[in-house]
């Protein structure tokens, strides 16, 4: 069966004057259509190399990505540049808001470069803040203002959402109710999130766990059973 994402053998080596990093060293795994997925390493492990490569922010060294039917990693800028604007989603640690626009005008602004966006309203109630639409950004708290974050990402109808470390800047309490948005937003939409962690305590939530290990994979783990995020201890 084709999977909506594969990487295949996929290097990735970075130039410093005469040094050569090799950031992935051949990776490959696949991720189907609606799975939660946890990608999980230490640092300099390589994670956050999948991730730019997967959003199209970076292109590989050697080897091939899949999504969704498209070998992304044979696109040109015009091809990578709608792929980034249209199919993907992202949350990154750091929520990356426009101070001066309220909360609602925030998700609107991003809903404008997609062909297919969601109701703002609808967008905003699914990661629990219509109370708070007409807020600006600093008037919201650090878990408030990273689920406007998803919501923006949401609101563009992505094929898939990227999570670079979305409750690294965020306690323990705020970080959980993030989660639980991603996990909602995974089994009620049936959308691909796939999120990034140093934090192995999270893996139990996710469908499929990818761990990364100096460039390479360590292993791929599928939860049978995987945890809802109210339960996970970390
Ligand atoms: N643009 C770049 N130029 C040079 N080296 C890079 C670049 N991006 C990443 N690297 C190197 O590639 C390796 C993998 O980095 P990556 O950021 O993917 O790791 P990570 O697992 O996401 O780490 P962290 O959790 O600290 O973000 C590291 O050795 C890093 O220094």
């Amino acid at each position: 069966m084709e999977h909506f994402i594969s990487f295949k053998d996929v290097r990735k080596t970075y130039k410093m004057g005469e040094v050569e990093i090799h950031a992935l060293n051949g990776v490959s795994f696949d991720i189907d259509q609606g799975e939660f997925v946890i990608i999980a390493g230490a640092s300099g492990a390589g994670k956050s190399t999948i991730l730019n490569l997967l959003g199209g922010m970076d292109t590989v060294s050697a080897g091939t990505i899949e999504v969704d039917g498209s070998v992304i990693s044979d696109f040109n800028e015009k091809q990578m540049t709608l792929y980034r604007r249209y199919d993907v989603g992202f949350v990154f640690q750091f929520y990356n808001l426009v101070q001066n626009l309220t909360l609602k005008e925030n998700v609107e602004l991003a809903t404008q470069i997609s062909k297919n966006p969601l109701d703002i309203d609808k967008t905003i109630a699914a990661v629990g803040l219509s109370e708070r639409i007409s807020n600006f950004p600093a008037q919201l708290s650090g878990g408030e203002q990273q689920r406007v974050a998803i919501a923006r990402a949401l609101a563009k109808n992505p094929k898939l959402l990227l999570c670079d470390e979305p409750t690294g800047a965020l306690d323990y309490v705020t970080g959980k109710q993030v989660l639980k948005v991603l996990q909602d937003t995974c089994r009620k939409e049936h959308k691909t999130v796939i999120v990034i962690t140093h934090n192995l305590a999270l893996t139990p939530m996710g469908d499929k766990v990818i761990k990364v290990r100096s460039g390479q994979i360590e292993s791929v783990e599928i939860n049978p059973h995987p945890m809802d995020v109210d339960r996970i201890e970390y």
